[in-house]
């Protein structure tokens, strides 16, 4: 009886594999690609570009500030691999107002040819308890991350759906797969990203397009340093779980997975965990990865718990520490 049942497994497995073929996408082609790169003048982004460059693409940056997407051209050119590829800068901020955004993608479409792989990396962070946070900076990081992210995405939608090819890429972060102390403007705006990202994917699909959603940890970067400056040291300690990244790695896997469509990109072992954790009702892209969520599932759910409960004493233990010097003062 048992081995039939573990034959029946086997055979079902086998089945899913012979049909993995029509939920596993096929790759895109890097050379000559168009790929437009928002943020792409510093920390991720820029090693995004330079990523895509190595491998044959063309390039369009996008960001506000000229003196550094003119630096982030010259880095990038330095790995050209034929005399043809091109790095056009365009400075606009992509947060603002959505003609604009749609009138410098339509530039860019004009000189660069219609855009293959759009990647929303522009963003920023500010960290603080809640009631210390300003109320505009709820307004800001979700102005900028959700909607700097909504309308370029927006601006490409319609020829990649025309064409049946393209692919879009949403930097989210692992604080957008949990919240944590300290990020209750940032984390909320990089979750609404996953829904963004799941929605359209279920719309664009049977257009050959393909959305992938990105979750780094900390990450070696200017946009880092500037955010250490004001971190809540609850933030610090809990965001020290996880190692810090070089921009290049993360670069390199987001690179990886968009090329295969896969709607997932994560890096390392807890990125995995958080992942698979947290893949809810998220597309799948190949059998293996339904599978491995399926087996490791409770597993997961278990080791999480601990991390709770460590990154509960963390908080409970600042708490206590800053409560001190009062008490000093009271019996002065
Ligand atoms: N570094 C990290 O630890 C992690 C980062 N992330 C996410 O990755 C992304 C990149 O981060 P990182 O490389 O650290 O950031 P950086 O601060 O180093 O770079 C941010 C880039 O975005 C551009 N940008 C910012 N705001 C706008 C805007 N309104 N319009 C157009 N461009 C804009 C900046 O150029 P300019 O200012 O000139 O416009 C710059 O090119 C962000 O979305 C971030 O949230 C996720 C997880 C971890
Ligand atoms: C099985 C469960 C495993 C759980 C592992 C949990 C690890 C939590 C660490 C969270 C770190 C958050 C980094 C945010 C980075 C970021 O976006 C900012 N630096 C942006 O500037």
């Amino acid at each position: 009886m048992l081995l039939l049942a573990a034959a029946g497994l086997v055979a079902f497995v086998l089945l899913l594999y012979m049909v993995s073929p029509l939920i596993s996408p096929k790759p895109l082609a890097l050379p000559g690609a168009h790929v437009v790169v928002t943020g792409g003048s510093s920390g991720i982004g820029k090693c995004i570009a330079i990523e895509c460059y190595k491998q044959g693409a063309f390039i369009t940056l996008v960001a506000r500030n000229e003196d550094k997407l003119l630096q982030a051209k010259k880095d990038i050119e330095k790995h050209s691999i034929n005399d043809k590829q091109v790095v056009l800068c365009i400075s606009v901020d992509v947060s603002q107002d959505y003609n604009q955004v749609e009138n410098v993608i339509k530039q860019a479409q004009e000189k660069l040819g219609p855009v293959d792989m759009l990647v929303n990396c522009a963003g920023t962070s500010m960290s603080g308890k809640f009631e210390e946070l300003e109320v505009s900076s709820f307004e800001k990081l979700m102005s900028i991350n959700y909607l700097g992210s909504v309308y370029p995405s927006r601006a490409v939608i319609t020829t990649m759906k025309e064409r049946r090819v393209g692919r879009i890429v949403f930097v989210s972060s692992q604080a957008g797969q949990l919240g944590l102390f300290g990020f209750t403007a940032y984390s909320s705006s990089k979750f609404a990203i996953r829904g963004l990202a799941e929605a359209l994917q279920m719309e664009v699909k049977p257009y050959n397009v393909y959305v992938t959603v990105a979750y780094p940890p900390d990450t070696d970067t200017p946009g880092l340093a500037e955010e250490n400056k004001t971190k809540p040291l609850e933030t610090r300690l809990i965001s020290e779980t996880t190692a810090i990244c070089k921009p290049e790695q993360v670069a390199k896997q987001i690179v990886k997975d968009a090329i295969q469509g896969n709607f997932n990109s994560s890096i390392g072992s807890d990125g995995y965990m958080l992942s698979s954790l947290t893949c809810g009702m998220a597309p799948v892209t190949s059998i293996t990865e339904g599978l491995q969520q399926v087996v490791t599932m409770g597993l997961f759910r278990t080791i999480a718990l601990f991390y709770l409960g460590s990154f509960d004493n963390i908080v409970r233990r600042c708490m206590v520490q800053k409560a001190k010097p009062e008490v000093v003062d009271k019996t002065a």
